[in-house]
């Protein structure tokens, strides 16, 4: 687990529960993508509070001195994010250079690729998650 002031986050491996297992099903259904490791991260949990956000960043790595280049698994293709709450104000994640940006709403899911098709990084999904101004944000994230 991972706390560092502004959200928190928790890996879930797919032995944890039976449904992590049927959530990775379901993803490589709809994306047709191998989300097994190490085809991809285990699931990530993460919650903010109240002011909680995540400053703006790109889910790929942009410079070989990344510690993602250095694991050696290759760089984030796509994200695919489950939001598994709704919050009341705030919160939103915002796609800076796109400009738009996608309300929390439970259950609702969130795919983009990150790479294009060259595997260059693709500088439009520099994103963030705004501050949570009511409520409690719960998200699901796969990279
Ligand atoms: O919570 C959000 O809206 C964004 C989260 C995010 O960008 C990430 O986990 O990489
Ligand atoms: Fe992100």
């Amino acid at each position: 687990m991972r706390v560092c002031g502004l959200f928190f986050s928790a890996w879930l491996k797919e032995t944890a529960h039976p449904i992590i297992g049927r959530l990775d099903q379901r993803i490589t259904l709809l994306t047709g993508l191998n989300v097994q490791p190490p085809y991809a991260e285990y699931l990530q949990v993460v919650n903010y509070g109240i002011g909680g956000h995540y400053e703006p960043h790109f889910d790929h790595a942009t410079s070989a001195s990344s510690p993602l280049f250095r694991l050696n698994t290759g760089n984030r293709v796509a994200t695919f994010m489950i939001y598994l709450s709704s919050v009341d104000a705030g919160g939103s994640t915002a796609f800076i250079h796109a400009n738009f940006s996608v309300p929390v709403l439970e259950n609702a899911a969130l795919f983009w690729w990150n790479l294009h098709r060259n595997g260059q990084g693709d500088g439009d999904t520099l994103h963030a998650g705004c501050p949570v101004l009511v409520g409690d944000k719960w998200g699901k994230r796969l990279s």
